[in-house]
């Protein structure tokens, strides 16, 4: 698990090591760790270092001065002012200096380019030389490697403004909002977070990794039977939404569910002949999912209700969303998508895209519930206000019966004794992971599928 702190919480931990360890060199390690994982990361060949005028700007002079040693490096200081220490550095290893068009010319046979323009200082957007470099780096086809963060981004927030597209990000101590957040996020690349020996202060906001995953998935030892496994009662479908009832049910039973039982009103035949080890009817369970596929159709609210009785946690998806029981909903796992939660809160989808963090605290904060605000970045939020960010995966998932197959995933993990925050992180990331180990146009029932296999990579990885 990772710490997700701000631009301002950096800065206060990196005081702290400077009022620690007077004239520690912060910059020296982070220009080192630049230095290295542009080898990693590049083919050998000349690198164009674009430097700003802060300490950004001064990690990326550091780093051309370490590179410079085995291979040519070019220094354009993108405005005109650049680390005065870091500068002298570039000049005695040998580094050239090029202006604007003579950067431009540089990425003909660029191997690499460096973009130390801003890093935690960086205002949203570009000047427009250096606007026009990113633009330049994009169509050129130039492997971008980011200081800290792409310049242009705000290190604070997921949102999209004009900036570089990194090929690879390093940055330091832990991520930043930028780094996890979707559409920002998406501009960083593989984000590298190295070690400088600055502290992470505990946050309230983290990023869940696979190996939290494979630490938390409820995998069944010798003493086990179907019942402590977990039992989910899966009340999903109509006769309008059939498909939703095989996909809930199959992500279930993919995700290691003892026993499921279905309840929901699609015909029982045509459940069993696509899954003959489902119980048909109503029984013991230790969880239960509503609502995915339900549709518009009569008695919601008197079916979560019902379920309500039961006093088994349960997940609550889509149109169930909408036919919530008043009062607490303590253990209960909500999986709304942006629009979905924008109901919730009668407010707009552009306003829970814009402020996701906000808006799924504040709807786990009513309910009681955790809620997973589905979409290119899955946030399960906990009635304390504590956000984790579930692992990312492709854009392949984004298509219809995705959230039904989660849905059921969850379920199981419900069941299987998971608290309701944590069913939400381990779902959501084992279904990413699983897209992102098989890369293609696969539908979400395939996937379901390819669940287990996930889960035994990811099982095997653990150390015994
Ligand atoms: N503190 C430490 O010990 C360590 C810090 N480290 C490194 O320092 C970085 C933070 O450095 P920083 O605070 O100097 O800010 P930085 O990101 O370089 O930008 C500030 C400059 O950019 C300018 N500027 C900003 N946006 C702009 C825009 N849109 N368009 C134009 N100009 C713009 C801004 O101008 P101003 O706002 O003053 O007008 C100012 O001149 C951090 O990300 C990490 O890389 C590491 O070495 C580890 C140790
Ligand atoms: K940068």
């Amino acid at each position: 698990m990772r710490a997700v702190i701000s631009a301002a919480e950096m800065r206060a931990a990196e005081e702290a090591v400077f009022a620690a360890e007077p004239g520690v060199d912060l910059m020296g390690r982070a220009a080192a760790e630049v230095a290295r994982i542009a080898r990693v990361t590049s083919p050998p060949g000349p690198v164009l270092v674009v430097a700003g005028p802060g300490n950004n700007g001064g990690d990326g002079l550091f780093a051309a001065a370490d590179l410079a040693a085995d291979r040519p490096v070019v220094v354009w200081l993108a405005m005109e002012r650049g680390h005065e220490d870091g500068l002298a550095a570039a000049r005695a290893a040998g580094c050239a200096e090029v202006d604007a068009l003579g950067a431009l010319d540089g990425l003909a046979d660029a191997a690499l380019v460096i973009d130390a323009v801003t890093g935690l200082g960086s205002r949203p957007g570009l000047p427009d030389e250096v606007a026009t470099f990113a633009a330049a780096c994009e169509a050129a086809a130039v492997p971008v490697l980011a200081v800290d963060l792409p310049s242009g981004l705000d290190a604070d927030s997921g949102r999209a403004h004009p900036s570089f597209r990194a090929h690879d990000t390093v940055t330091f101590a832990t991520v930043k909002p930028c780094h996890v957040q979707a559409p920002a996020a998406d501009r960083c690349g593989r984000v590298h977070v190295v070690d400088i020996g600055v502290d992470v202060p505990a946050t309230s906001l983290r990023q869940a990794e696979e190996s939290d995953v494979a630490a938390w998935w409820p995998a069944p030892h010798s003493a086990s039977d179907k019942y402590s496994r977990g039992v989910v009662m899966v009340d999903t479908g109509s006769a309008q939404y059939q498909g939703a009832a095989l996909l809930s049910v199959s992500g279930a039973l993919h995700a290691g569910a003892g026993m499921v039982r279905y309840t929901g009103r699609v015909p029982s035949g045509l459940v069993l002949s696509r899954f003959p080890s489902v119980v048909m009817g109503e029984g013991r369970a230790q969880a239960m999912v509503l609502g995915s596929g339900w549709g518009d159709g009569e008695g919601s609210e008197g079916r979560v209700s019902a379920a309500r009785l039961h006093g088994v946690p349960a997940v609550v998806d889509a149109d169930a969303l909408h036919a919530l029981p008043a009062g607490r909903l303590d253990g209960w796992l909500l999986t709304p998508h942006a629009g979905e939660l924008a109901r919730m809160l009668g407010c707009t989808r552009a306003h829970v895209e814009a402020e996701p963090l906000v808006c799924v605290r504040e709807v786990a904060r009513h309910t009681g519930a955790a809620v997973l605000l589905k979409g290119a970045t899955q946030y399960v939020a906990e009635p304390s206000g504590r956000v984790t960010v579930a692992v990312a995966g492709p854009g392949w998932t984004a298509q219809a019966g995705s959230g039904d197959v989660l849905a059921g995933i969850c379920g199981s993990l419900l069941a299987a004794g998971l608290p309701a925050w944590r069913a939400g992180v381990v779902g959501a990331s084992v279904q990413a992971i699983t897209a992102a180990r098989n890369p293609g146009p696969h539908p979400p029932d395939e996937l379901a599928r390819r669940v287990p296999a996930t889960v035994a990579e990811l099982l095997a990885s653990v150390p015994q």
